[in-house]
């Protein structure tokens, strides 16, 4: 899947996955996550999701990865809007940064970035990335994210569904899938896993009538 897919969809602003609300995988899982309130959290593939302002909002840091100006555009809006304070927008080295205290949003390909590029990491929250990507991309991306953050902890939400009736994005991913990425690192706690289909019409016009939605945690194992 080349860049120009998902830079066009933004364009177009075909953004079906962009919710309004915070993910309730978020607010209902996050407290499970080994972290403490000032840590710092990783956002991979961010697109200009409110889950990044109710992270802020419940006192963590952010750092967060995304290709689309348009994205992250909207997204710094968002949270000067929300904080009352100024996201400041610069080129640097080729990545286009957004950067307020406690605040770094980093325009840019994720397979690109380095550890250096995002700094420390306390904790990612995964929602849509892992499953935005097809299959030939996943392996790829899990290492450069467990290579990135020094396999941070995880809170991971896939979706599964009939893989015969629809292809993705969002891609189906089993959680023997997950567990083929990150089962060597991580240990991989199911925290939740439920039907999500009405909350997600517009699969049931592709012809869907099932999707399953898991919340994993995963935490480096000792
Ligand atoms: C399905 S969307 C999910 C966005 C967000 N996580 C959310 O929950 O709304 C996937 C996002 O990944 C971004 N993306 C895709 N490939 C990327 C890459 N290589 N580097 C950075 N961002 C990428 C796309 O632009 C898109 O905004």
């Amino acid at each position: 899947m080349k860049t120009d897919f998902w830079l066009e969809r933004w364009q177009r602003n075909e953004i079906g996955f962009h919710k309004d609300k915070a993910n309730p995988a978020l607010v209902n899982h996050w407290h499970t996550m080994p972290v403490d309130i000032g840590c710092r959290v990783f956002v991979p593939l961010c697109g200009k999701t409110v889950d990044v302002v109710w992270i802020l909002r419940e006192g963590y840091q952010v750092v967060a990865a995304e290709l689309s100006e348009v994205a992250l555009d909207a997204l710094a809006d968002q949270i000067e809007g929300e904080f009352g304070l100024a996201v400041d927008k610069q080129t640097v080295d080729g990545l286009i940064l957004y950067r307020a205290a406690g605040i770094l949003l980093i325009g840019g390909d994720f397979f690109k970035l380095t550890a250096r590029d995002i700094g420390p990491v306390d904790v990612i929250y995964d929602r849509a990335a892992l499953i935005a990507l097809p299959p030939e991309m996943r392996k790829d991306y899990a290492q450069h994210l467990m290579a990135i953050t020094h396999s941070a902890p995880q809170l991971l939400v896939t979706v599964d569904y009939d893989r015969e009736v629809m292809d993705g994005p969002p891609f189906a991913i089993s959680t023997s899938e997950v567990n083929d990425h990150y089962g060597a690192t991580y240990q991989i706690d199911e925290m939740e896993c439920r039907e999500q289909i009405d909350e997600e019409v517009r699969f049931r016009d592709r012809g869907l009538n099932s999707m399953m939605q898991t919340v994993h945690r995963l935490v480096a194992k000792k």
